[in-house]
């Protein structure tokens, strides 16, 4: 990279630099005006005498004033007549205003000496319709810095990227989300193309090679092909990679962004002050800050609030690793979905989170499909992960994965794979207290536990909660007016709480409920046992009093108990076998389950157990199992069949021909298949759960071989 080295004296000369040693630079933003100052301008050294001179003297000048010698512009620090430097600064611009220290723009028609009538500075409305925005170079040179500041054609500060951001936003359209650093791959390709369309470029061309950092990708530059065959050339280099990862993910398009988003969402929302005491916690900093410290495990009991505490690492950590260039791939396993609690769904998340942030990864995914079988996509995803962090070009790579307890297949293999991963990477790793997990992560050089029972970290998970508490009581309308009851409320909670977020959480839910006044707040805390499973006991002791519905209300916990994924409300409507009045209707079957308190919640006709600690307790239950989990099964998979017997007919969505394409298959209204959706594909997997355990092994056999058959 070639820079501009300011001395002491003010003078400035050009200095090539060697990509491992550049020194902080600044760098600058400005459109194009009459008389730039040229590379040849500098090497003949008669820069001096053309109007773009001021810039330039502006950009070393204001360098200086925060504490950096070098700059970079563009108009001087590339040699254009050079074709292989210009495709290479080309390529490399994005990442070299992503690197920069402190990027400035510099704006020729905003100025801060014009007044209006009022006698007010009128720099906003000029800022507003300033020409830099309609350009299309600096779509990248807005995104790419960490620090973008703005000033006037006097060179004074207007203000900079973050304290500019609503007017920003507001002028281009692009999300604030975009403009605070989230990962550019997380915004769709049609969003991104977006940006661009009201901004010009001088040669048409650019209007496409302008977007390479937008979208990571990179084609060879062809000036005088036109606008339309580079735009094209580009479409065709994203939809390539796009196909890959649509390929991967076809297997089971669950995206572990959207899976976070969803946690946090059905969680209550994420709350920082319950989670920030970490950052200041000895063993994450080591972690985050030591380089020779490759993992940190961050284990405890039930609803001790790992998953939010790594929701709220994933957050605070994202921006600067991806300021830094870096890439940051996380996944939350998830016991009770069969989709993603297995090892394999684990590796493709990381893979696919990994090849969107850096696209250049995506050359290790194989061109053949990703293996049904369980054991051949094991080999294929662990070697082409193993690729990509054995990679050279691999940025500082961050891995989380959450509750591993709840990898409930293969989590040896797993543990094994984290274990001797190349060691350029840092992992992130949340899970239960667990003899298996313990033995596989136990202390070695690198390696760090952060224990969330060990007393220091206990205290501060404690004042975590206190805060969770506060932030939570203040959002309850009932308790509002009377500030002497929400304290009493309040010290209850903090007295009871015992290090345990969802024993709150739970408390909390109930003094939400539509029912609740404000005079049944004291008693329901006073009332609430201390612990989880107390508190389950209670809540189960409450649903079997019903008069009428207890046994409705225990049919549906255990299928919502057993089912391998959550279930529409009707679908275990039909497998809990409700009586027709109820199964009939969707908003009767929605009554029933809002009686089965706490346990259950429902999220866009979709029925969750509140966490994994209630599907254990209800698992363990024998108010709810009387004949054991294997008849459970077993009812549930005679359940199914008689359901698909009773509804499937030959050819119900009407394609006619065998070989009709499934993407152009419509659904007929109503979905003929609304209740047996689930029956359809899970009715095998009871029946391997209703035989004995002795035998699962070779029921698991068994499926392999049936799906080879398939
Ligand atoms: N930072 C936070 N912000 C908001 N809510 C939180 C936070 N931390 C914990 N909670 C609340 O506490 C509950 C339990 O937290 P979480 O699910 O993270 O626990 P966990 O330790 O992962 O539990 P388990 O090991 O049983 O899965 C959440 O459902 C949420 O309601």
């Amino acid at each position: 990279m070639r820079l501009l080295e300011r001395d002491d004296t003010g003078d400035f000369h050009l200095k090539d630099l060697p990509s491992n040693a550049i020194p902080p630079y600044a760098i600058l933003s400005h459109t194009w005006g009459d008389e730039e100052v040229l590379f040849k301008d500098l090497v003949d050294g008669t820069g001096r005498k053309n109007a773009g001179y001021a810039k330039v003297q502006f950009c070393g000048d204001q360098a200086w004033r925060d504490g950096l010698k070098h700059f970079w512009i563009d108009t001087c620090c590339i040699d254009k007549s050079d074709a292989v430097e210009l495709q290479h600064a080309l390529n490399s611009m994005f990442q070299w205003y992503r690197n920069a220290t402190k990027c400035y723009v510099y704006l020729t028609d905003v100025s801060t000496r014009k007044w209006d009538a009022d006698g007010n500075s009128g720099w906003e409305l000029a800022f507003r319709t300033c020409r830099w925005f309609t350009r299309g170079w600096t779509l990248q040179e807005l995104i790419a810095p960490t620090i973008v500041e703005f000033f006037s054609k006097e060179c004074e500060r207007l203000g900079d990227k973050k304290s500019l951001e609503r007017e920003i936003h507001d002028i281009t359209g692009i999300p604030l989300k975009a403009l605070q650093g989230r990962p550019l791959s997380d915004f769709s390709i049609a969003e991104r193309m977006a940006w661009i369309e009201k901004r010009d470029t001088k040669f048409e061309e650019d209007k496409a090679y302008s977007l390479f950092g937008i979208f990571d990708v990179h084609i060879p530059v062809i000036y005088g092909e036109g606008k339309q065959k580079a735009l094209k050339r580009l479409r065709d280099k994203i939809r390539e990679d796009y196909l890959c990862l649509a390929k991967l993910w076809s297997a089971d398009p669950r995206d572990p962004h959207h899976e976070k988003e969803r946690i946090e969402l059905a969680k209550g929302g994420l709350l920082a002050d319950a989670y920030r005491w970490v950052f200041d916690n000895p063993e994450f900093r080591q972690w985050r800050h030591n380089s020779e410290n490759r993992l940190l495990w961050i284990k405890g009991d039930p609803g001790k609030g790992k998953t939010m505490l790594l929701c709220g690492i994933i957050d605070e950590l994202e921006q600067p690793i991806t300021a830094s260039g870096g890439n940051l791939a996380y996944f939350f396993c998830q016991a009770t979905d069969s989709r993603i609690n297995s090892a394999i769904a684990v590796l493709r998340g990381l893979i696919y989170l990994l090849a969107r942030r850096q696209p250049g990864l995506l050359l290790y995914l194989p061109e053949n499909t990703y293996a049904s079988d369980d054991a051949m996509a094991w080999v294929v995803l662990s070697k082409v992960l193993r690729r990509m962090l054995e990679d050279p070009d691999l940025k500082e790579t961050y891995l989380v994965i959450d509750a591993l307890d709840e990898c409930v297949i293969d989590l040896p293999k797993l543990l094994d794979f984290v274990v001797i991963s190349p060691g350029r990477v840092k992992w992130l790793l949340s899970s239960r207290n667990e003899v298996l997990i313990e033995e596989k992560l136990k202390p070695d050089v690198g390696r760090t536990r952060l224990s969330l029972e060990l007393k220091a970290n206990a205290m501060q998970v404690s004042h975590a909660i206190d805060a969770y508490i506060d932030g939570k009581l203040s959002g309850l309308a009932s308790l509002q007016d009377d500030t002497s009851l929400k304290n009493q409320v309040r010290d209850i909670l903090h007295q009871k709480a015992n290090g345990t977020f969802l024993w709150v959480a739970l408390v909390i839910q109930e003094l939400s409920e539509d029912d609740v006044e404000s005079w049944h707040a004291l008693q329901i805390v006073e009332e609430v046992p201390s612990g989880l499973d107390r508190m389950y006991d209670r809540m189960l002791n409450e649903i079997s009093r019903y008069k009428r519905d207890s046994e409705f209300c225990r049919r549906i916990l255990l299928v919502a108990t057993v089912a391998y994924r959550p279930l529409y409300l009707d679908e275990i409507g039909s497998l809990s076998e409700l009586p027709e009045q109820i199964v009939g209707s969707t908003e009767n079957i929605r009554k029933v389950v809002a009686k089965c308190g706490s346990f259950l919640t429902i999220r866009e006709d979709k029925i969750y157990l509140i966490h994994q600690s209630a599907k254990d307790y209800l698992s363990a239950s024998a108010l709810i199992f009387p004949h054991g989990a294997p008849i459970a099964h077993r009812d549930i998979c005679a359940r199914s069949l008689e359901l698909m017997l009773q509804k499937l007919r030959r050819d119900m969505y009407g394609l006619v021909t065998p070989g009709f394409p499934i993407d152009q298959a419509r659904t007929p209204e109503p979905d003929p298949l609304v209740t047996i959706r689930y029956s359809c594909v899970f009715w095998v997997d009871h029946l391997r759960d209703s035989i004995l355990i002795k035998t699962r092994h070779n029921a698991t056999h068994w499926m392999r071989s049936r799906r080879s058959l398939n």
